[in-house]
């Protein structure tokens, strides 16, 4: 770790685990490698756009420099999924806990939240996983690694804080942070955004969550069963606006249960500095004013792209505020510089940016011609249950003009989740009008993120929802309520002509003499 600054933000508390962490991603003596005449490729940014480029392009041989100004792993690893996922398997666990009476389990008095254990586990177990994306590892495979502040000096040329690199081709991986929403009272008012929230050490009593996207909706149902009062405001309608209202909705009513007070199409939202380190939050949703004090806000309203620095304008590499901007190739407008990752996709997931640097190393370096439109990325909330999706929601097929047919099948038709007490969920699948081909599906279940694959195999693979009929799911399984769509759905090609002919068939069979 080389910026003392930046290492109280993320790496606080400063104990061994985060130690283990900054030696692993972050060395503090780490001595950037001579430069190579050239490179094949420089790499921005060693988030996982970075990482799998410089890793995959060093295997196939290239001379790779990777150029990473803060810690390596980016978001995921550090302030993202990773953690995020560590306090969500610890929120589960305090649920079970609490709901383990419906089951006939008597919890004697007592049984209680240990936060700042939670936090410990979730700062062990980061470290535990760092080795992947480590300095050392890297090095191993043949990546030059350099800590410091790239930008770019000409087309063949990016500066790491004074050391020249020269390129053939460089990638910009330098990825997002948390936007600053124009909030009145936001500049005046301590908040966390995802950077800050994993150095609690504390749990805030009363926790305003401003943004019910991803971010939102994980933190505010992992901080209520932990036992904060949260207040969640969101600016549209519900919660994941931009999921199906009908799944989303049901996530939304195990939420409420959990605790979290949502404030929906909350307007006008105005901070203010409260007693003690607090902060009064005021807002009109639904018609009424809300005016909460609360001891910590978390801002997820959406991310920024990290553009700052990197002299874009002198490689003539053309962005806007969403991001760099690529072609389908995801090369910039500059030939030579290709981007990947959340710097340039709308598509901000972990694995999408794993597949787009897949694609940035066939086409920079062997003139391939992947395109990231051909990409099927699926995407999943880890809310509890979780909700996952793939493919088209109905709203952009009918945009397309496309005629689409919805197949919904309710979790409590599946005996599994009944057994496990959790059938609030549904699997909906659409096809094209007359076609098994799937367009698009959600999944709302208590592994929605590991069945959501199963679609995203059948939609790469063109595999319709005959196909999933026919494949055998193991019972009891939540899986199988994929295949029980696909019966759904050969079950509506029976049509009444067609039924009345078989009806007549097996009436001539009965009558037939043997
Ligand atoms: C709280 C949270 C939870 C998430 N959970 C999930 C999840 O469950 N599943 C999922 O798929 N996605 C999740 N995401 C999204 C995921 O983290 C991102 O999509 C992913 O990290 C993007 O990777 P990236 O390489 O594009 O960018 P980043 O991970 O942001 O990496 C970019 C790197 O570039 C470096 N950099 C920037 N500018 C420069 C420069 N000038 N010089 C040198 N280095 C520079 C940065 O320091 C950073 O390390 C989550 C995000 C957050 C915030
Ligand atoms: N499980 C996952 O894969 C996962 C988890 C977390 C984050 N992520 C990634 O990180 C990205 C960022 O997540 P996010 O939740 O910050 O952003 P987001 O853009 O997905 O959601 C932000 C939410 O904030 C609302 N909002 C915007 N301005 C507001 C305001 N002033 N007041 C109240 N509400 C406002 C929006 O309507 C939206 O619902 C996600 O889009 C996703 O790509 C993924």
């Amino acid at each position: 770790m080389r910026d003392p600054e930046e290492r109280s933000a993320v790496l606080e508390p400063w104990d061994e685990a985060n130690r283990e962490l900054a030696a692993l991603v972050g060395p503090a003596h780490w001595k950037n490698p001579k430069p190579a005449s050239r490179y094949n490729l420089v790499v921005i940014g060693a988030g996982t756009a970075g990482l799998v480029t410089a890793a995959g392009a060093a295997g196939l041989g290239a001379k790779v420099a990777l150029v990473e100004r803060h810690l390596l792993g980016g978001d995921c690893l550090n302030v993202g999924c990773v953690p995020s996922k560590a306090l969500l398997a610890a929120s589960r666990a305090a649920a079970a806990v609490r709901d383990a009476h419906r089951f006939g389990i008597h919890v004697p008095e007592g049984a209680r939240v240990d936060f700042p254990r939670v936090m410990e586990r979730m700062r062990r177990l980061r470290a535990s996983v760092a080795p992947n994306d480590s300095a050392r590892r890297l090095t191993e495979l043949g990546v030059d690694v350099f800590f410091g502040n790239a930008r770019f000096v000409d087309s063949e040329t990016v500066d790491v804080d004074g050391t020249r690199l020269r390129f053939q081709k460089a990638v910009i991986a330098t990825g997002a942070r948390a936007a600053a929403p124009a909030i009145p009272g936001l500049d005046r008012v301590p908040y966390l955004t995802n950077e800050t929230l994993f150095s609690l050490t504390e749990l805030p009593r009363r926790f305003g969550i401003v943004g019910a996207g991803p971010i939102g909706c994980e933190m505010s149902q992992a901080f209520a069963r932990f036992g904060s009062k949260v207040f969640l405001v969101e600016a549209m309608h519900g919660i994941l606006p931009r999921e199906d209202p009908d799944a989303s909705s049901i996530v939304w009513k195990v939420m409420e249960e959990d605790g979290v007070e949502l404030l929906c199409c909350g307007r006008d939202l105005v901070l203010e500095p409260g007693e003690s380190g607090s902060v009064l939050m005021e807002l009109h949703s639904h018609g009424g004013t809300t005016r909460v004090q609360v001891d910590r806000v978390l801002v997820a309203v959406g991310r920024a792209p990290n553009l700052e620095g990197l002299d874009l304008d002198r490689v003539g590499v053309a962005a806007t505020p969403k991001g760099v901007v690529v072609d389908d190739h995801l090369r910039t407008t500059n030939p030579r510089i290709y981007a990947a990752g959340d710097v340039c996709s709308p598509y901000q997931f972990t694995h999408a940016a794993d597949f787009m640097a897949r694609i940035v190393i066939q086409n920079a370096l062997f003139w391939g011609r992947a395109k990231a439109s051909g990409l099927t990325i699926p995407w999943c909330t880890y809310t509890d249950p979780e909700i996952a999706h793939v493919g088209l929601y109905e709203r952009d097929a009918r945009a397309r003009g496309w005629e689409v047919q919805a197949f919904t099948l309710p979790l409590s038709h599946v005996d599994r989740a009944v057994l496990e007490g959790r059938a609030e969920g549904l699997v909906r699948v659409h096809v094209r009008k007359g076609t098994d081909r799937i367009v698009g599906a959600t999944i709302v279940a208590p592994n929605a993120g590991d069945m959501i694959g199963e679609l995203s195999l059948a939609m790469t693979h063109r595999i319709g929802l005959k196909g999933l009929a026919s494949a055998i799911h193991p019972y009891p399984t939540v899986g199988e309520a994929l295949r029980k769509v696909g019966d759904l759905y050969n079950r509506s090609r029976l049509t009444p002509r067609m039924k009345k002919i078989l009806t007549r068939i097996l009436a001539w069979h009965r009558g037939k003499r043997i």
